[in-house]
């Protein structure tokens, strides 16, 4: 990682209209719980793309560009190999692609155990060249000094615990979490830990209903679960997952659509009519005039 920041000019919006909506901001999200009337659980989907951001970007409160682009994305088996500048250029077209949700990064892993300060230079060099609003870490306790050093320094930070993919090597798998009482224990603390160190929200993966409910309930940022039960205060899916255009989906997604069958049969009927030099016609053929 470069340590001399440029400008990065590439990072201003490109949206030629005016737009209906204003961006959210992060202490909306952060008061969701304590000042808001609506209540109505919040809705976070993943967004990789430009072009993917600008399709969900109004139907949205939150767009994260996970890591989770690893496998999604890259086709790598973890998100382990997942580097700074990966998420910056990802992170960049999505801000691009997006004007009334809030854009929060991850940050992917070895960018930000080791110190606050480390983190802190990552997380900045991530929203400098991004544009983006606030990142993502994963960890509990452990991570809460680093939480307060980037949220006293402007840097608006989302917990994640419970499964946290990053510690796959650690945790084994992807197998839900909490399944002893101490484990259980642990990730409520964890949740609590975060929430008192500035986190504006949490989300918690792949752990039991009974540890989402004491977690949210113990907590005054809102929660946003995956695999962890209705009784969050939001809600996040790998936006792949739920339109069916990845191959392997854990057991928490509800596949909405099936765009992998969409996509196979559009390109199937494209390589025949090649084939068949049915495709192009005059339609799409340019001639000489006169
Ligand atoms: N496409 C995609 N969706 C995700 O939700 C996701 C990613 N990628 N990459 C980063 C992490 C990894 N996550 C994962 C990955 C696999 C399982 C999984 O296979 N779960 C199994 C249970 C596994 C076990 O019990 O050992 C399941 O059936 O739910 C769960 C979460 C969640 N995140
Ligand atoms: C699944 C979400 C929470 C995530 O961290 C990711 O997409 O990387
Ligand atoms: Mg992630």
């Amino acid at each position: 990682m470069s340590t001399t920041f440029q400008l990065d000019t590439s990072t201003s919006r490109a949206n030629p209209t005016p737009q209906p909506m204003r961006r959210l901001t992060v202490p909306k999200i952060r008061a969701h719980k304590t000042g808001g009337e609506t209540r109505e659980p919040l809705v976070m989907l993943t967004a990789y793309t430009a072009r993917q951001a600008q399709l969900l970007d109004a139907h949205c409160d939150i767009l994260l560009v996970g890591d989770s682009l690893a496998q999604v994305i890259y086709g790598l088996p973890t998100t382990i190999p997942v580097t700074l500048d990966m998420m910056a250029n990802h992170a960049a077209a999505v801000v691009r692609g997006s004007y009334h949700a809030v854009v929060v990064v991850d940050m992917p892993f070895g960018s930000y155990e080791q110190s606050p300060q480390q983190a802190f230079e990552s997380a900045a060099y991530l929203l400098k060249q991004s544009g983006a609003a606030a990142v993502k870490l994963e960890g509990g306790e452990q991570m809460a000094e680093t939480v307060a050093f980037l949220n006293q320094r402007g840097i608006p930070v989302m917990g994640h615990v419970g499964l946290t993919p990053q510690a796959v090597n650690v945790l084994g798998g992807y197998a839900a979490r909490g399944r002893d009482d101490a484990e259980a224990k642990k990730i409520v603390g964890d949740a609590k830990a975060l929430d008192e160190a500035g986190a504006f929200a949490i989300v918690l993966e792949g752990v039991l209903e009974p540890i989402a409910i004491e977690a949210t309930q113990g907590v005054s940022c809102p929660t946003i679960g995956i695999g962890a039960s209705a009784q969050c205060d939001g809600q996040v899916l790998v936006t792949e997952d739920m339109l069916g255009m990845f191959e392997r989906v854990p057991r928490f997604v509800k596949k909405y659509e099936d765009i992998a069958a969409v996509i196979e049969k559009t390109v199937a009927q494209y390589a025949e009519e090649v084939r068949a030099r049915s495709f192009p016609t005059s339609d799409q053929t340019y001639q000489p005039k006169g």
